[in-house]
This record gives structure tokens, sequence and C-alpha cells, in this order.
């Protein structure tokens, strides 16, 4: 496994504790982009382009406070930066949920959406994609890949809709509700990762940052 530090460009408890779980003790750095989306998007790219976001601004921050060059920036004429061949350079890691059935849904609003976003993924399948983007940071090494996990939702009613959003806090979840809570006993089952619905495919990250310094 890589010996890069870890920073998450993330305020989401879950992420951080997928990082724990396998035994990571990320520096936490949440990154505060706008997450509004360009006209027309497709729910993949739509998750790849705001984890980029979310790392490349965390990753600006990093480097403006160490005073390092964003290799990004440089125009063809300069000097490009000496090879690193320390383990000195932390990773950034940020990642974006949506859920998508025929449109996207990120995280609801109000009481109305969150009911709305209940009621259309019922009784059917939806999907969950998350993107993830990993960046060495000062250098042109990085990863952005979209993981997809499909997830069929039992029949429930309109009643347990209100009582979940209730008690629940569906407003910080993608699609209005959390696998890792009460609605889990809504879901009938999933097919692909299931830390992927949480906000983190683990699995797919670890396989990056094992291989992160015998790549080319
Ligand atoms: C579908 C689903 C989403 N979620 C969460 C994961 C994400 O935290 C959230 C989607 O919002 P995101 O915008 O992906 O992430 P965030 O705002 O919580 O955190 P940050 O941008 O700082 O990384 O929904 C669950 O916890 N369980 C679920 O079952």
């Amino acid at each position: 496994m890589t010996e890069h530090e870890i920073i998450l460009a993330s305020q989401s408890p879950r992420r951080v504790e997928i990082l724990r779980s396998h035994g990571h003790n990320p520096v936490i750095r949440p990154a505060d982009v706008d997450e509004s989306l360009p006209e027309g998007i497709g729910p993949r790219d739509a998750v790849m382009f705001l984890s980029l976001k979310k790392a490349r601004a965390v990753e600006l921050d990093y480097l403006r406070e160490k005073g390092l060059p964003d290799p990004a920036s440089l125009s063809f004429g300069d000097a490009p930066e000496e090879e690193h061949t320390d383990s000195a350079r932390p990773i950034i890691l940020a990642a974006d949920t949506v859920v998508y059935k025929e449109e996207i849904m990120g995280k609801p609003k109000d009481r109305e959406e969150a009911f709305r976003m209940l009621a259309k993924i019922r009784n059917d399948v939806h999907y969950v994609a998350t993107g993830v983007t990993l960046i060495e940071a000062g250098t042109l090494r990085r990863r952005t890949f979209c993981e997809v996990t499909k997830v069929w939702c039992r029949d429930y009613t309109d009643r347990e809709i209100l009582d979940y959003i209730d008690r629940e806090q569906p407003y910080d979840k993608a699609g209005a509700y959390a696998i890792q809570g009460p609605f889990r006993e809504h879901i009938h089952h999933i097919e692909g990762y299931y830390d992927n619905v949480v906000g983190l495919p683990y699995e797919p990250v670890a396989r990056l940052l094992s291989g992160w310094d015998e790549e080319e």
C-alpha cells in the first residue's frame, strides 16, 4: 500500500469512516465548491466532474499553503518540476455521489423534494453513481473514475416515506436516503459495491493506491 499521506477532501462522515475501517488515517480538508452542474451533463460525468472539482480545490489550497507551483498551470515553455521520487507528496482523495433514475438526484433541499425522490425510486431499480478523484498534490499524477451500483427498492407506502423523512436526516444524502440506516428495510437488493452507495467505493480506490508508485 502507498506510503503517501491521504488528504480526504470531504466533510462526509461516511467517507472518513470507510477509509478508517480499512486502516487509513486521512487528514480531513473539506472542499468548498459550487456543486451546480453544467446543463445536460449525464450522471457519470457529473460525479466525476464534481469529484475532480473538489480534489482540485483542495490541491490548490494545499499548494498555496506550501508555496508550491501548480503543475497544471505551467505553460509549455516552462521547465517542468523535477520528478519526485520521495513519498512526501500527499494524495488528495475526493468523491461525489448522486442517485439517478431518469434524472439526477442530489441532496434534497426540502421535505417536498425528499418525498418526491423517495416516491420516484420506490418499487423499481435506480442507480447510485460515485465519482472519485485521486491527485498526488503538485504533480500531474491523477485518476478520476466512476462506479455505479444498482439498487432495487421495495414498494413502500407514502406514510412510510413521510415517517422516514420525519425521523431520519434525509437532507445530507443523495436521493434522500441512507442505505446504512433504517431505510435499508426498504431496499430489496443491490448489484455492485455497497460502500459505493454510502459514498466511497473502497476496493477500486485501494487498487489505485496500491499501484500508485509502480505506474509509469
Ligand atoms: C445514497 C446514499 C448517499 N449517502 C450520502 C453520501 C454522501 O455523503 C452524500 C452525497 O453528497 P456528496 O455531495 O457526494 O458529499 P457530501 O456533500 O456529503 O460531502 P463532500 O462533498 O464534502 O465529500 O449522500 C449516504 O450516506 N447513504 C446513501 O445510501
